[in-house]
């Protein structure tokens, strides 16, 4: 509490330097926080008032008393008092709920909530403690207040700890977080893990773990990826993961199909099988490719030939129709697993709202039931590690349209081909997939194809490369 309030004290600081500083404080361990803040707030200068509820927390007391033995000032927390003590002041602290709040908000606090809220829209700054109060950490919708109530006044900075929640990365409710500064706590690693809070790489560390050419490379050195997918009617996913495969950098693309898929680029090497089951389990070890993307577009069979060639150990990426929950217990630790929000409710036998409404938990969830690594899709994109999750960085919302994932299964088997690790190349195969949509998004504005974004990968490769502190170029 001591380290998270004396963050917030110098957040606050950073944002409005200038006139007093008012902290409203609940009545749990989001409220002590704010007690810390003030007495660091007062010892930088500040004039400094506490409103705040009594509280029964042991921390949260001990810290009120820090606070008025330091001569700091406490008055009663309620609508009326934000609203006559809010137009003097420079920034307000919200310490009112945090990670402890549970919808529906009782009236008296939405009364406070909705005070704030008028301070902050006549453009006092409000920096919220952890979570801005209203919101709940798992989700990312924003819980309605009581009769037609705003259930939160938002924030213009957020600061939380530990680990990034649902409710700051995901929908509605992470658009009214503000910016958000994440301050990691020294605190055991089992309690990060088991709270299902994330990390938020940079470009700069996303990038650090992208291959490298060695200048002596060859074709056979940079990759040999087999796309396993296309069906008569769904010819299209199985070539653009190819595209997808040879833009990310893999050195021979092979795309095996059923179907007559259409040659994207010449590159490519097509081939089409009468009896695609036979052909493939046919290859002998030393004819198996280094990496696979299997099941875009590979129709209704899917699941039962993505078992047989997970039985070879190779690193495989499992996308579209190999996406069955039949295949729970056939995964290993270089899998990576692709599925968009509809894809993820039907493996967990829940609904899509439940899926985008907390995208951490229900990555995390899939990550135990399929092991290896999961890509939930979406904006953003989260990638669930055994012990772990993180949260891709970009993107673009025209990114919402078809062959998107395709290319990103493809990025994901190059990059598996590559000798990255499944988690490694989730995190980078999602990031340079984004930043390649940024990139087409200032070509073609909303209207990105999937083939619009491949084509930005090379770009985007340098980007990220780019934020390197010893750029290389690649
Ligand atoms: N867990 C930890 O290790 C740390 C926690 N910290 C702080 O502790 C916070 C969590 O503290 P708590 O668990 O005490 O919870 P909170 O302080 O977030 O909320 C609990 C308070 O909210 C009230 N409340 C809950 N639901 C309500 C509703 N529907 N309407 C009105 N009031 C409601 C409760 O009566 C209680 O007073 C975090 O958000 C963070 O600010 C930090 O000090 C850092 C370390």
């Amino acid at each position: 509490m001591e380290e998270a309030g004396r963050a917030v004290a110098d957040a606050a600081q950073d944002l409005a330097p200038q006139g007093p500083a008012l902290l409203l404080a609940g009545g749990g361990a989001n409220g002590g926080d704010a007690f810390v803040a003030a007495r660091h707030l007062l010892t930088l200068g500040r004039e400094v008032l506490v409103l705040a509820l009594p509280s029964r927390h042991p921390l949260t007391r001990l810290n009120r008393r820090r606070w008025r033995a330091v001569g700091g000032v406490t008055r009663p927390l309620s609508a009326s008092a934000v609203s006559h003590r809010a137009p003097g002041a420079g920034v307000i602290v919200d310490g009112l709920l945090g990670t402890g709040f549970g919808p529906p908000l009782r009236p008296a606090l939405a009364g406070v909530i909705g005070a704030l809220g008028a301070a902050r829209s006549h453009g006092t700054p409000v920096v919220a403690i952890d979570l801005p109060s209203g919101l709940e950490e798992t989700s990312a919708l924003v819980p309605d207040g009581p009769d037609g109530l705003p259930g939160t006044a938002g924030a213009d900075l957020t600061v939380t700890f530990m680990g990034l929640k649902a409710a700051l990365l995901f929908g509605a409710a992470a658009a009214q977080a503000g910016r958000v500064q994440l301050i990691p706590l020294r605190v055991p690693g089992d309690w990060v893990q088991a709270q299902a809070v994330a990390e938020q790489p940079t470009d700069a560390h996303v990038a650090a773990l992208l291959p490298v050419r060695r200048a002596d490379a060859h074709k056979g050195t940079a990759g040999r990826v087999w796309i396993v997918g296309g069906h008569p009617g769904t010819v299209g996913a199985a070539g653009m993961a190819g595209v997808g495969a040879l833009r990310a950098g893999a050195g021979l693309v092979t795309l095996h199909s059923a179907a007559d898929v259409p040659l994207l680029m010449p590159e490519l090497m097509i081939h089409r099988h009468a009896d695609l089951r036979a052909a493939l389990l046919g290859t002998p070890e030393s004819g198996r490719p280094d990496a696979l993307a299997v099941g875009m577009g590979l129709g209704p069979d899917a699941a039962a030939l993505a078992r047989e060639l997970l039985r070879w150990q190779r690193p495989t990426v499992l996308d579209a129709d190999a996406l069955q929950i039949e295949l729970a217990g056939h995964g290993h630790a270089a899998c990576i697993w692709t599925p968009h929000p509809g894809e993820a409710a039907r493996l967990l036998g829940t609904s899509t709202q439940d899926v985008t409404r907390d995208p951490l938990s229900a990555a995390r969830a899939l990550q135990q039931r399929l092991s290896g690594v999961v890509v939930l899709k979406g904006g953003p994109s989260v990638v669930a590690y055994p012990g772990g999750l993180s949260v891709s960085r970009g993107g673009h919302p025209g990114m919402a349209s078809g062959g998107m994932g395709d290319t990103l299964s493809g990025i994901l088997a190059a990059l598996l081909g590559q000798g990255l690790s499944a988690r490694d190349a989730a995190v980078t195969g999602v990031r340079l997939h984004a930043r390649a949509g940024e990139r087409a998004a200032q070509v073609h504005g909303y209207g990105l194809s999937a083939s619009d974004v491949a084509q930005e990968l090379g770009g985007a490769w340098q980007d990220l490369s780019a934020a390197l502190p010893a750029h290389r170029p690649g």
